[in-house]
């Protein structure tokens, strides 16, 4: 039997993770407690390990800048390591973590030391990334018919490379033609989009945003992206004017419907 062939609105799609392809409570109850509740442990068997200590220079840059902000009257500077003071190194290391992971603060020093301490829990199989059915269906419907799928989010590169391709449908990196992460520049600035759109070479109107935050949604739409918003369990809670000023979808299958991004059906 042959598929109807849909012609759809945009060329490229790019996706949020938490709350949007993945559920926020995998973020919240597997992958920051394990950061936390293994934080010390980690520090301690890899304290020698250079990676490790790369990771805490870009920690310590931040603290400076923290510090230096006064934004943030509980910023503390992570002292460098001179000679028996390793333990102060750490605790200061610890406290600075475990301070900014109760703010969730999306800064990339953070993320990318959560992703480089998720890839142990990935590789040894205590962690598998979740990802709904929904958009496993969308995701392959997208490639058949040629359009390029990336990944925009707070997490590091590292870390949703480690997400996508541990997940608990097995190694879904195949679908996605990049990757973005703050690096690019704050979810939240429309220069953000503006540079993935010509990093991905698309127009702006020819990219589909998809996330649950609407924040980032205005952002994205002030660059002129085609938005919806994604409403999943226990997301934050949508406003009346959210819903009457943005499509809201609460699964992939949806996004394939709607007539909004239906260009012709032959
Ligand atoms: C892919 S890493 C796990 C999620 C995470 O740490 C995060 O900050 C996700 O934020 P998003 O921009 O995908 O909502
Ligand atoms: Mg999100």
């Amino acid at each position: 039997m042959s598929q109807i062939a849909i012609d759809y609105t945009y060329k490229c799609v790019l996706l949020d993770i938490e709350g949007t392809t993945t559920p926020i409570s995998f973020v919240h109850d597997k992958l920051f407690p394990f950061v936390t509740n293994n934080l010390e442990n980690f520090l301690n068997k890899n304290w020698k390990n250079n990676e490790l200590q790369e990771q805490i220079q870009l920690l310590r840059e931040q603290a400076i800048k923290d510090v230096s902000a006064g934004e943030f009257p509980d910023a503390k500077a992570i002292p460098e390591e001179i000679d028996n003071n390793e333990e102060e190194v750490k605790n200061a290391v610890i406290q600075n973590i475990t301070w900014q992971m109760k703010l969730n603060r999306k800064i990339a020093a953070l993320k990318s030391f959560q992703g480089y301490m998720w890839r142990g829990g990935y590789e040894s199989g205590e962690l598998k990334g979740i990802v709904y059915q929904d958009v496993i269906e969308a995701l392959k419907r997208w490639r058949e018919i040629g359009i390029k799928i990336y990944i925009y989010s707070s997490g590091s590169i590292a870390a949703q490379k480690l997400l996508f391709g541990y997940s608990d449908n097995g190694n879904l990196l195949e679908y996605f033609s990049g990757h973005f992460d703050t690096t690019i520049g704050s979810k939240l600035e429309k220069q953000s989009y503006e540079d993935i759109a010509k990093e991905v070479k698309f127009e702006p109107t020819e990219i589909l945003f998809l996330s649950d935050n609407v924040k980032e949604i205005v952002a994205a739409k002030s660059a002129k992206f085609k938005v919806a918003i994604v409403d999943r369990p226990k997301n934050a809670p949508l406003s009346d004017k959210d819903r009457n000023d943005f499509i809201v979808f609460t699964d992939f299958l949806q996004v394939l419907a709607h007539p909004e991004f239906i260009a012709s059906q032959g």
